[in-house]
């Protein structure tokens, strides 16, 4: 490499994060790096991993391997896609544009959520033809709502990811204790003052009156009273498939699957949401039994590293989000970074197939993992 050595990018998932807090204000960092209250969540991701190994199996000509997946008829260049992840601006100036540029550089399917920091027309614009989903946070307002859904649709985004861990925010120490509201940023908003459902009730445009703007989305973006009979709304203004995604219990993808759910997202948020949750991948397996290969389970919270995702495929899941690493490659060098941070997890993940045995997707399973 030819960088001189204090400009290397990092490797370890440990190095981009100190790297991302030594460039971040504390409160941007502590507002990504964070979880709910005592962060034992976010520990328990970890250690859930942690808890299967990987038994490798020997002397199975590995000389060529194949990580790709096909979900709702496109085919991926392996189960990876970045995560939904809000208020890209707060990590770099081009927030979601540089993200969603690399993923488009390398075919990995990126999902943009509904509150980032750029409007989701201007992130389709510079991804090309290249796959994207979009993450809904449904908002308490029904003409807004549709609105969103038809705009997703008409820029190209594939698939609806709904969001439906987050009825009311988790109470979050670090940003408590250091006064950082993501809502007071106003960092978030960019789809909702672009929305023209949205702008029909302002009295002045958000570019006259910001702060009426903020006050309004405050208003209308927490949606606690939804229930699963809300679903049918969705399906009525939008054709394209619906992924629940912050499922963590078997009653819920029961529910998922009856109220006609295209996929599901096992999920804890990143441990941001409840503190002392279930890690994601310790429900996924009773998940999977529920669903039956009837839709694809997907599921994040902990991904870091190549093996972590054979695990997760393994157990069964159809493919995996990736979440904070990809945020700390953005921190620490925008498009570039997000691009090493997911070319380093497939090299890992090819070399870990290739050292496990492991051709193709279809061939991991129960017999690559132990429980420890
Ligand atoms: C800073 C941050 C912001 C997030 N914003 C959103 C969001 O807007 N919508 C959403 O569905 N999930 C959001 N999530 C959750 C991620 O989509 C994903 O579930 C989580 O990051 C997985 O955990 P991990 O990053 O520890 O692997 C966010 C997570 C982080 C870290
Ligand atoms: O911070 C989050 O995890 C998140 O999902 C979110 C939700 C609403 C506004 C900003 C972020």
């Amino acid at each position: 490499m030819s960088q001189p050595a204090g400009q290397q990018l990092p490797v370890s998932y440990a190095e981009w994060e100190s790297r991302a807090r030594s460039v971040l204000a504390k409160g941007p960092f502590d507002y990504i790096d964070g979880g709910a209250g005592y962060e034992d969540t976010i520990r328990v991701n970890r250690e859930a991993f942690r808890s299967w190994r990987l038994q490798p199996q020997v002397l199975r000509n590995v000389s060529k391997r194949d990580a790709r997946v096909t979900l709702f008829g496109k085919t991926y260049p392996a189960p990876v896609m970045l995560a939904p992840i809000s208020i890209q601006g707060i990590a770099h100036p081009l927030g979601e544009l540089a993200s969603a540029r690399a993923a488009a550089a390398l075919g990995v399917p990126f999902i943009l959520s509904t509150v980032s920091s750029r409007p989701l027309e201007e992130v389709a614009a510079v991804m090309g033809n290249a796959p994207r989903w979009f993450q809904l946070f449904w908002p308490n307002d029904p003409d807004v709502t549709a609105s969103l859904l038809r705009r997703a649709e008409a820029a190209g985004y594939s698939a609806i990811v709904l969001t439906v861990d987050l009825p009311v925010y988790g109470w979050r120490e670090r940003d408590i204790r250091n006064g950082y509201n993501p809502f007071q940023v106003g960092e978030g908003i960019a789809n909702f003052v672009t929305d023209p459902a949205f702008r029909a009730k302002l009295r002045k445009p958000p570019e006259q009156d910001w702060q009426a703007a903020i006050s309004l989305f405050g208003s209308i973006f927490f949606h606690p009273s939804l229930s699963w009979a809300d679903l049918p709304f969705l399906r009525l203004h939008t054709k394209l498939p619906i992924l629940i995604k912050g499922i963590l219990n078997m009653q819920d993808a029961e529910l998922a699957l009856r109220y006609g759910a295209d996929g599901i997202v096992v999920s804890n948020h990143g441990g941001r949401q409840v503190d002392g949750e279930v890690a994601s991948l310790d429900v996924l397996p009773d998940v999977l039994d529920i669903v039956r290969g009837r839709i694809p389970v997907l599921m994040d919270s902990g991904i870091r590293n190549g093996p972590d995702v054979i695990k997760a495929i393994s157990l069964g899941a159809s493919a995996i989000l990736f979440g904070r690493p990809y945020i700390y490659g953005l921190a620490v060098a925008g498009e570039t970074g997000v691009g090493r941070v997911i070319q380093n997890l497939f090299t890992d993940l090819d070399l870990t197939m290739a050292n496990c045995g492991i051709r193709s997707i279809a061939e991991m399973n129960r017999t690559f993992l132990i429980r420890r």
